[in-house]
């Protein structure tokens, strides 16, 4: 018998995180491997924004902080997701504050950043982190995608795609490829791969 739908509030203000998230689980779901399976529960995802405190600390100390606060307010199990760039040149920074970098400097800027060093590299992370309730301990899940920044190309409907360009990007940058393929080799995807199999796990 299949299980019914199971339903993981995500709290994101970030409709692109949103729609991304949804866009792989179905991938996920309709897989040859999986796909019809009586093993493979149809996530759905709610979502709401919070408005949670942001605290410094390394991209897992942040994860953490974010979900405990955001499980106080919904008084119930949910998952967030924090995502950072870091610069190898700048060892590891903006990281998980690339948000305000981004807001600061803007694309450009961020390039600038990187003027001087011979080092483009940068890394992706994304970091899923799980609570089942207030007070309970949060679990984290974390992927990464290698690349460098590059002066902007491709369209800028979401935060940095244009400057960040994967080393499996076929030398385009996440802006400049389809969604369905930046969804196969995102930090988002490698991420949400080790959340949905947990949450598999929960069920079975
Ligand atoms: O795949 C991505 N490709 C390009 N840019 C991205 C991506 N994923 C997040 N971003 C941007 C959004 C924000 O400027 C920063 C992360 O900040 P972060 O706090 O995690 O996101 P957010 O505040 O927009 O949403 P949330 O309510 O889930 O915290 O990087
Ligand atoms: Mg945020």
């Amino acid at each position: 018998m299949t299980a019914s739908p199971r339903t993981i509030l995500f709290v994101t203000g970030n409709a692109n995180k949103l729609k991304e998230v949804r866009s792989i689980l179905l991938a996920a779901s309709q897989s040859p491997e999986t796909a019809g399976t009586a093993a493979t529960p149809a996530f759905t995802v709610d979502s709401q924004d919070l408005d949670v405190p942001e605290v410094q600390g390394t991209t897992q100390e942040v994860a953490i902080a974010k979900v405990r606060a955001a499980a106080d307010i919904v008084g119930g199990p949910c998952i967030t997701e924090d995502t950072a760039l870091g610069f190898e040149a700048l060892g590891g920074l903006p990281g998980p504050y690339i948000k305000y970098f981004m807001k600061s400097v803007g694309h450009e800027g961020l390039n600038n950043m990187l003027v001087g060093f011979p080092s483009k590299r940068a890394t992706a992370i994304c970091t899923f982190a799980y609570s089942a309730g207030p007070g309970s301990e949060p679990i984290i899940f974390e992927g990464t995608t290698e690349g460098k920044v590059v002066p902007a190309r491709g369209p800028s409907n979401f935060g940095w795609d244009p400057v960040f360009e994967p080393e499996e990007g076929n030398g385009k940058t996440y802006a400049e490829m389809e969604l369905a393929d930046k969804n196969k080799i995102s930090h988002r995807y490698r991420a949400l791969e080790k959340l949905r199999k947990f949450l598999l796990e929960q069920d079975s």
